[in-house]
């Protein structure tokens, strides 16, 4: 079959580990007879250094055309980097939420799975880790905090900064019910995380919550304040199948939760909307410190272009191979830098995806 991706490189290392996902990709075409066309779509820094803006109405456009998105990162260094003295609106960041919103991609898929292999990268006691962590989050995308209003004005000589926090019963009810429906796949779980204690858009959060349950006595409801909840994904991560949560706590808790998947470069992402286009993209951020060293896992790249197979393209087959190669490449103890434990041989980013190509002929 014939299929039209779009390709974001992005910044920092979004272009080392995104070429490595596209040689993954182009095996499964050659292995499988199908055929890729890609066009290259510029997002974030890389599309402020040509365009001037982080994103241009045209890229949108192109995207639309395509039938999913790969996407690299996109970001500079906090402490470096012109584009954090811009106005929030012109940084690469702006750019990566404004497709997100574009797009309508409401639905953030972040699975946290520590494969067996990589015991030994998690920090936590193999006790704890012992009956396998297997937890998705299902992160709301285009709404919250990162989407209110916001404003900094300056009173009697007193700077003051707002954000807002904002959230509809349709925006929360949409969600809850991707959380249910892929809950039903799984082990039947949905943990809903909110700030019900104190913060009125969690209290609606909670009930709609409930309300979309009653459609699903299959599946058991349980509701976890935010900060249990992260306390909890270390205490005791086994717990979780589907954790279901607003946008910035679930920003917050999957960076949390990869650490005991072994690593940030071992979780991938899908953004999904209303259609089977997606926007699949590793949940990690540009990593300014390692960009250029050929050094960063482009794990996470590659198992979100294995979601991308699967949920825009339909290609299971396919999805499951790329993610069999990836689960071979740890058992015969090949790492990179960020997942290497004693006994291993340390590979770089460019031969992790050889590797990856290799084990999947
Ligand atoms: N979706 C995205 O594109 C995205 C996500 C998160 C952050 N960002 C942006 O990235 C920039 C840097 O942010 P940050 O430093 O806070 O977070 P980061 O995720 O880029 O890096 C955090 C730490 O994890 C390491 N790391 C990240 N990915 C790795 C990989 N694949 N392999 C090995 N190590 C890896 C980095 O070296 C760093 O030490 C910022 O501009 C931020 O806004 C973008
Ligand atoms: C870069 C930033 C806007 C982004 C987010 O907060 O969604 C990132 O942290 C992520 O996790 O994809
Ligand atoms: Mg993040």
């Amino acid at each position: 079959m014939e299929y039209r991706i779009g390709l974001i490189h992005g910044d920092g290392i979004g272009p080392e580990i995104v070429d490595e996902a596209k040689k993954v990709l182009d095996a499964v075409c050659e292995k499988y007879g199908h055929k890729f066309e890609y066009t290259n779509l510029l997002l974030g820094g890389a599309s402020i250094d040509v365009h001037g803006v982080p994103l241009t109405d045209e890229t949108i456009e192109e995207a639309k055309k395509c039938d999913a998105v790969l996407m690299g990162s996109i970001g500079g260094d906090a402490k470096t980097s012109p584009w954090y003295k811009l106005s929030p609106d012109k940084r690469p960041e702006a750019g990566l939420l404004k497709i997100r919103k574009s797009l309508g991609l409401f639905a953030n898929l972040r699975p946290a799975y520590l494969y067996q292999e990589l015991k030994d990268a998690c920090p936590l006691k193999e006790e704890i880790i012992g009956e396998g962590f297997d937890m998705l989050i299902m992160r709301e995308l285009t709404g919250g905090l990162y989407f209110g209003e916001r404003s900094t004005v300056e009173e009697n000589g007193i700077k003051k900064a707002t954000d807002t926090l904002t959230y509809s019963e349709p925006e929360i009810r949409r969600i809850a019910i991707r959380a249910f429906d892929i809950a039903r796949k799984r082990k039947k779980k949905v943990t809903s995380v909110d700030k019900a204690n104190v913060l009125d858009s969690s209290r609606l959060w909670r009930a709609v919550v409930e309300d979309v349950a009653k459609d699903y006595p299959d599946v058991t409801l349980e509701h976890m304040l935010v900060d249990n909840c992260a306390m909890q994904i270390v205490h005791n991560p086994c717990q979780f199948d589907v954790v279901l949560t607003e946008n910035m706590f679930g920003d917050i808790l999957s960076d949390e939760a990869s650490m005991v998947a072994g690593s940030i470069g071992m979780l991938s992402s899908a953004s999904l909307n209303e259609t089977k286009f997606g926007l699949y993209e590793p949940s990690h951020g540009s990593a300014p410190d390692i960009a250029g060293k050929n050094i960063a896992n482009p794990i996470a790249t590659v198992l979100s272009a294995a979601m991308m197979l699967r949920y825009s393209l339909d290609l299971d087959k396919e999805a499951e191979a790329v993610e069999n190669a990836v689960q071979k490449i740890l058992k015969d103890g090949y790492r990179t830098v960020d997942i290497m434990s004693e006994g291993c041989k340390k590979v770089s980013t460019s031969e992790m995806g050889d590797l990856l190509v290799k084990a999947l002929e």
